[in-house]
């Protein structure tokens, strides 16, 4: 068997470990990357993630009434075009340079110095100076009776691709991909029942941007079923029972046409040879690095999902700049350095979040205080009412000591743009009062800070 050595070996097409391998080949590294699946070039972000179901969402948005179930057919022509334009894309940044190769096929470690590469019969043995695994996450699938068995049960990845649309969904999970799909299919005119397993829906959210949050999706026809757990699922003929305990512990049945999997993903470690490696992995599957990212063994870094921390596209490429740093930088970055992150749930309008809630400034012992506002009462944001997306509320939570900006939960129309020069404010130790009078463009929703933050 052919054995090929590198400086640097990376184990999948995610983003930290593709941004790392084409910045290192641009130095003359010799460097080579990885991957399971023509299809996932350059990772589940832009294939299967973050990017098509982005262009989903935007199409959902674009409804008008009766249309959804056709208009939900173009959008997946369109989410494929720009899934395929984007895989052609990564593939190029890296294959353009002289030192970095692309291998085809699934890595198992051998040993801590050794991968096997296979590729329906052809083996193949890579070693490195260094390896860094970033092999991402998978779905996990809850136990209930049927569940494996049931024709009608989806995946994220397979629900965005799946046409004619459901007409009828059920949703399993309440986290991000469960109210993003919920709120999107509710758009293009699917009824969705969400099954929420918590008390209520938006957890790391004040209960009362919760409520509102809740609101919006309930108006746009998402029926929201809270404390409650799915226990079988049984395929009729023409549709699948969803059997679930309430919240008042009584077993009832409900008749859809699909159910959609959310309930958390998975560090994706199995079999990839980690037995056969001094790497250690935690209970619950994911690779364990200190806060440079390294892991048990000092040659092998693991990034992104896989090492068990936040679950995000933009972590994965901050876990690229530590490792980056590491290798050839000075050494200084780490995962603990890292201060108010933001996040959006991709409903709409969409919630964006950053720093502390109200309830955990008042478990901090901080003296704070809130600045909150309906987006239809911010009478100097008009751009909501522009886009025709008046829902939702601004809330800040203010430290009165310092006049800092302790966190925010922006419920409305592009705050997934606002919500990062607000984390970029926290950063720099920018007031409250120095971004309530700052010049916005008009009409913008950025607007929203002149008069919410009085
Ligand atoms: C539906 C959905 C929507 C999302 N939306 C967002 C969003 O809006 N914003 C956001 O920030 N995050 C979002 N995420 C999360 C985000 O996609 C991930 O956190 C991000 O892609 C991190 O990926 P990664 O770097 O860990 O690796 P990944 O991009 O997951 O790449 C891992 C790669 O490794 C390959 N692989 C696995 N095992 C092997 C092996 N043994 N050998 C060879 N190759 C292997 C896989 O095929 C895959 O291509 C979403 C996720 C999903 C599922
Ligand atoms: N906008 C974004 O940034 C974005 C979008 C999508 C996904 N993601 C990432 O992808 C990851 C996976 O997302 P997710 O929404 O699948 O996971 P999640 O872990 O965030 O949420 C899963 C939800 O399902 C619930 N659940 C688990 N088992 C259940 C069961 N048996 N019955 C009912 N409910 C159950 C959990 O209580 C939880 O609320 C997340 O960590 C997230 O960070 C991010």
């Amino acid at each position: 068997m052919e054995t090929l050595h590198f400086d640097l070996v990376v184990i999948g097409f995610g983003k930290a470990g593709k941004t790392l391998a084409w910045t290192l080949a641009a130095q003359g590294k010799n460097v080579a990357l990885i991957e399971q699946s023509n299809q996932m070039y350059g990772g589940t972000c832009i294939n299967i993630g973050c990017v098509p179901t982005k262009a989903l969402v935007h199409r959902a948005e674009q409804v008008a009434d009766s249309n959804g179930a056709e208009l939900f057919e173009e959008a997946v022509a369109f989410r494929g075009k720009l899934t395929e334009a984007m895989r052609a894309k990564n593939k190029q940044l890296l294959v353009t340079h002289e030192t970095a190769k692309l291998i085809d096929g699934h890595a198992r470690f051998v040993s801590d110095r050794e991968v096997e590469v296979t590729a329906g019969d052809d083996r193949l043995r890579v070693t490195a100076d260094y390896f860094v695994i970033n092999t991402g996450a998978s779905p996990v699938i809850p136990e209930a009776e049927g569940i494996n068995e049931s024709r009608r049960v989806f995946t994220s990845t397979e629900l965005q691709t799946h046409t004619p649309r459901p007409q009828r969904l059920a949703v399993v999970g309440g986290g991000p991909i469960g109210i993003e799909f919920a709120s999107m299919f509710a758009h293009f005119g699917s009824e969705v029942t969400v099954f929420n397993r918590g008390e209520r829906l938006f957890g790391s959210s004040d209960p009362d941007v919760a409520e509102v949050a809740s609101q919006i999706l309930s108006d746009a026809g998402v029926k929201i079923l809270n404390g409650v757990s799915v226990t079988s699922v049984e395929d009729g003929e023409d549709a699948t029972s969803v059997g679930y305990r309430d919240s008042a512990g009584e077993v009832q049945r409900l008749e859809v046409d699909a159910v959609l999997v959310a309930a958390g993903r998975r560090p994706a470690t199995e079999d990839l040879g980690l037995e056969n490696t001094s790497v250690k992995v935690d209970d619950r599957g994911a690779i364990e690095v200190d806060q440079t990212l390294h892991t048990s063994v000092p040659h092998i870094f693991a990034v992104g999902d896989v090492n068990g921390g936040p679950q995000f596209t933009y972590i994965s490429l901050d876990d690229f700049r530590i490792v980056l740093d590491q290798l050839v930088g000075e050494g200084k970055r780490s995962a603990q350095d890292r201060f108010a992150v933001a996040t959006t749930t991709f409903m709409t309008p969409p919630l964006s979040q950053v720093g502390m809630t109200e309830q955990e400034a008042q478990q901090a012992g901080k003296n704070f205080r809130v600045a909150s506002k309906p987006v239809d009462q911010i009478a100097a944001m008009p751009k909501a009412k522009i886009l025709e997306t008046p829902q939702g509320v601004m809330k800040f939570v203010i430290d009165t000591d310092t006049d800092q900006i302790l966190g925010a939960q922006l419920l409305v129309v592009e705050s997934v743009e606002v919500i990062n020069l607000v984390a970029m404010a926290m950063r720099a130790g920018i007031t409250a009062t120095q971004l309530r009078n700052s010049i916005y463009t008009h009409p913008s929703v950025t607007e929203g800070l002149n008069e919410v933050l009085a």
